[in-house]
């Protein structure tokens, strides 16, 4: 049987690309959330290390998303704490914790759409808007300097994405997969530290599955960010994800490298369990 205590075992700065890992960046500790009678989450802990890609995977209503939910301020845990460099954060609302550089994608997309692939990214530009909303409205002086600005930076992002061809597109119009990659356009535009995905390859076809791959390893690459992502597609996880969480029930059942939670036992067994 698999022990999830001792499978903490990647060794430091070790990365199956040949990542360097930093220090910690992320720590949860004794994590439990109940809804009601449910329990969602129960003292779960794990760290995140910078530059790392960490997964958290399990089977359907293992607590995944309610974990990430915990994570961005959405929820509020009953029990435990989440420090991001060292900076412990309570009753800290998803707000609040972006501005710390925590940003996230969502699994049922969460775009304006109706509006254009460089309007919706630019509402990921929003908290780094300084000047105050008069000035804005008036885009005068200050305001219209830093307007151009945060557009430039956009544009830099929709270069990165590479989707220039869909700028002035309105987001229902395009592809789910190319819709994925606005909603990560969005949370880039916030330029976190670290970046939480819920799925992003959900509903995508093998090609997409590709380029999104690509862009998660990109950004973690070219821009440093550490990313945490829930994924049910076992290949990318095992291809792309420096170590794993794994959920069951609201517990973590192993946590290790791919190599490790592919032994474990335990998860063998909660996914043999289910249609996973
Ligand atoms: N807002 C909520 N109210 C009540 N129960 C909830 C809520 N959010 C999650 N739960 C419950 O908590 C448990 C964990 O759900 P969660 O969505 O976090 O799992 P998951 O691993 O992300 O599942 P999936 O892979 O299906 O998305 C489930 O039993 C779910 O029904």
């Amino acid at each position: 049987m698999g022990d999830a205590a001792t499978m903490d075992t990647a060794p430091p700065g070790a990365a199956p690309a040949g990542r360097r890992l930093g220090p910690v960046i992320l720590e949860v500790k004794d994590i439990s959330l109940a809804f009601g009678g449910v329990k969602a989450l129960t003292d779960i802990s794990f760290d995140v290390r910078e530059h790392e890609i960490r997964a958290i995977i399990g089977p359907n209503g293992a607590g995944k998303s309610s974990m990430l939910n915990c994570i961005n301020g959405v929820y509020q845990p009953q029990q435990g704490s989440i420090s991001l460099r060292g900076r412990t954060f309570r009753h800290m609302n998803s707000r609040q914790v972006a501005e710390m550089g925590v940003a996230r994608t969502f699994q049922n997309l969460a775009l304006f759409k109706g509006m254009s692939v460089l309007d919706n990214i630019m509402t990921g530009r929003n908290l780094k808007i300084k000047s105050n909303l008069l000035l804005q409205a008036l885009r005068i002086g200050p305001a219209q300097r830093e307007e151009i600005e945060q557009r430039e930076f956009v544009e830099h992002i929709i270069d990165f994405l590479e989707i220039q061809a869909h700028r002035k597109t309105p987001v229902g119009q395009l592809s789910y997969g190319l819709q994925k990659r606005v909603d990560l356009g969005r949370a880039l535009a916030m330029e976190p530290q670290v970046l939480l995905l819920d799925e992003p390859m959900a509903g995508m076809n093998v090609e997409e599955k590709q380029d999104m791959c690509r862009f998660i390893l990109d950004v973690n690459d070219e821009f440093g960010t550490t990313v945490v992502l829930i994924e049910h597609d076992m290949g990318v996880v095992m291809d792309i994800s420096d170590r794993v969480v794994v959920l069951d029930y609201g517990r973590k059942i192993g946590d290790g490298t791919p190599a490790d939670v592919r032994a474990n036992e335990d998860v063998i067994r909660a996914y043999l369990g289910t249609s996973h």
